[in-house]
């Protein structure tokens, strides 16, 4: 897509943060710590793929077969809904939640958009934590019983799994201990991204420095 490759209008740089961890590790919940504190707009690979099939879409038989086998749906329709919520959303930093979730999504996005994410946030939890959070989640999620939650477990072992060693060799990663109560894991969110909150701050300060002389 023309603008969604790495500058908006105007020459803004997009900033990207991929959220990974398995099926319950908590990320949507700390996504939405994380946008309350610094500003991101969040997107959810997964919701937006629930949205698009409550949406009508001609998509939408396919991509609602795909979720009920916990299988990954194919990076094209993904990427064509995440490029179409970040423009919509006129916002330049994003918590990509869910996404990259194999090879595919991963060379696919980065062919398609030119973005290379600022670093990936990496929850770390315990398969069996996952299945007892994911058995009360209570979202009348149809993914969230437990013969489609072993078959997305073993996916995220076999496929998304190798995608977090890909940014890890680069050094991208930055790993939490998502086993931990909520407001726990959020302080070592917070910790991650404090940096990069005073990397905006210092920015406006310059800018209203740069204003008054
Ligand atoms: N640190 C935590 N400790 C206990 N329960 C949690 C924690 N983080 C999230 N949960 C709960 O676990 C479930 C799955 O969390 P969610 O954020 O939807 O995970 P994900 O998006 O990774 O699948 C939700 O019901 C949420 O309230
Ligand atoms: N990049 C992605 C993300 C999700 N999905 C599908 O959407 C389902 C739910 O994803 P999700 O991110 O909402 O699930 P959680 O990990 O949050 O529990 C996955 O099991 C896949 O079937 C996908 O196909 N491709
Ligand atoms: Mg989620």
């Amino acid at each position: 897509m023309q603008d969604v490759n790495g500058s908006f209008p105007g020459d803004k740089k997009i900033i990207v943060v991929f959220v990974l961890g398995g099926p319950g590790s908590g990320k949507g919940t700390q996504c939405t710590k994380i946008v309350e504190n610094f500003g991101f707009t969040h997107l959810s690979a997964g919701d937006l793929l629930h949205a698009e099939i409550k949406s009508g879409s001609e998509n939408g038989t396919m991509i609602s077969n795909m979720i009920k086998e916990g299988k990954i749906v194919p990076s094209e329709v993904t990427i064509n809904l995440l490029q179409k919520a970040m423009l919509e959303s006129g916002n330049d930093k994003f918590l990509i939640d869910g996404f990259p979730r194999n090879e595919e999504n991963r060379a696919a996005f980065e062919n398609v958009t030119k973005i290379e994410p600022e670093f990936v946030l990496f929850f770390d939890c315990p398969e069996e934590e996952m299945e007892r959070r994911l058995l009360s989640r209570n979202q009348g999620r149809d993914d969230d019983n437990i013969e489609t939650i072993r078959k997305r477990f073993r996916v995220f072992v076999e496929s998304s799994l190798p995608v977090v060693e890909y940014y890890d060799m680069k050094s991208k990663v930055r790993k939490v201990d998502a086993l931990k109560p909520i407001d726990e894991v959020f302080e070592s969110v917070k910790a991650i991204f404090a940096p990069f909150h005073t990397k905006v701050r210092s920015s406006f300060i310059l800018w209203m420095f740069s204003r008054c002389i």
